[in-house]
């Protein structure tokens, strides 16, 4: 890896339409262009994709899940094998996550306190612990280009004194994580996470906090966790205008392709979201025509491609009653065909925002595909 400390973790805006922006942050592996979709990678594999298929699907930068990879081979392993980007033959930048997600869903089976959170292992019950050193180490091993703070999601539903406790709780994490690893040490840039649930004087009393912390950019956590859309685009636009300007901002775990869009008039630069490859493997494709529920009977004889607008391998290749058949004979085949196009769509979707920004007409992109994914009218 070969990188200049002096640019990496620059973050340049080369245009902006509205609140939108367009702009480019480099890390040891590469420079990202953003705004930008980050394929998940859970355990180190977008899943039922390889590396080519990512590159021909035009990602740029996969996800990894701390707490996954932790169990799963081992951060140890990793670091033996020279970190995950070789363990995986992935040579461009990677995110993990911290864990703090993945734990905090693990339900009754984790204990907070001052000092981290005990959790046991969803494979074998397993005692482990997670502090905000530890998930700083564990990323170090792995090895990713951008690493996030330890923090702590609180519950949709959550009330005001929780919350407003709790964020002070990741405040004092967020510290520990930036002492526990030094700026740009092994080349890796680190991103504090904005919590403080649905209650905008909280938010902003958790960005005030963050803010003089020396990140390299800042994720809104707390979203995304049940609350109904115009719950989350009424805090994304509140929270995201006053998150600090000149370092990227990502919307954790967001979102649908309209969802996306939203998080960009709001001037949200990253993405990342488990729906592209997750409905795949359950039949829901997205396309330029709106979502194909691959299943339906009415595909048996279509010989049409999935969406004649993509340049994937699977809507060049096979007809909407062969992907429909695969998907019926529950043949593995389906997995990757269907995650090959619906990752290509959601990168597609991130390179046209890019351009529209670019060309001063994201309103209209934005307007098109609220038509093309309208909910259904009955
Ligand atoms: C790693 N820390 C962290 N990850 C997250 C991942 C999420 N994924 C979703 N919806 C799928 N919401 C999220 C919130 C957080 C969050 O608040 N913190
Ligand atoms: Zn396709």
């Amino acid at each position: 890896m070969t990188y200049d400390p002096a640019t990496l973790g620059q973050f340049t805006i080369t245009a902006t339409d509205g609140a939108a922006r367009r702009g480019s942050l480099v890390t040891a592996h590469g420079v990202v262009q953003t705004p930008i979709f980050m394929p998940v990678g859970t355990q180190g594999s977008v899943k039922a994709l390889a590396p080519d298929d990512l590159d021909a699907a035009g990602a740029q930068i996969i996800l990894g899940n701390t707490y996954h990879l932790y169990l799963r081979p081992g951060d140890d392993l990793l670091a033996r094998k020279g970190g995950l980007h070789r363990f995986a033959s992935w040579n461009k930048p990677i995110l993990t996550d911290s864990g703090g997600f993945q734990v905090f869903s693990l339900k009754d089976i984790r204990k907070l306190s001052e000092d981290g959170v005990e959790f046991r292992s969803h494979h074998d019950g397993s005692k482990h612990f997670f502090s905000p050193e530890k998930v700083m180490s564990i990323q170090n091993n792995i090895g990713s280009d951008i690493m996030m703070v330890l923090d702590e999601c609180v519950a949709y539903g959550a009330d005001y004194d929780y919350t407003a406790k709790s964020l002070e709780l990741t405040t004092r994490w967020a510290r520990r994580c930036r002492q526990a690893h030094p700026r740009h040490k092994n080349g890796q840039l680190l991103f504090g996470i904005n919590q403080g649930g649905f209650f905008k004087d909280l938010r902003e009393r958790s960005l005030a906090q963050l803010a003089e912390i020396d990140f390299d950019g800042f994720a809104i956590g707390g979203l995304s966790v049940g609350e109904s859309i115009p719950e989350m685009y009424d805090m994304l636009h509140h929270i995201a205008p006053l998150m600090p300007r000149d370092t990227p901002r990502y919307l954790m775990g967001v979102g649908t392709p309209l969802d996306i869009l939203e998080g960009i008039s709001a001037g949200v630069d990253m993405f990342d979201c488990v729906l592209p490859t997750r409905n795949a493997r359950n039949g829901t494709l997205y396309t330029s025509q709106g979502k194909v529920n691959i299943r339906r009977a009415e595909y048996r004889e279509d010989d049409s491609p999935l969406d004649p607008l993509c340049p994937c391998y699977a809507c060049r290749t096979f007809s909407k009653a062969y992907l429909r058949h695969l998907y019926v004979a529950q043949e593995l085949l389906s997995y990757r065909l269907n995650s090959l196009h619906n990752i290509t769509f959601f990168l597609t979707l991130a390179r046209q925002a890019r351009e529209a920004i670019e060309q001063g007409r994201f309103a209209a992109l934005k307007a098109h595909y609220q038509d093309v994914f309208a909910p259904a009218k009955d």
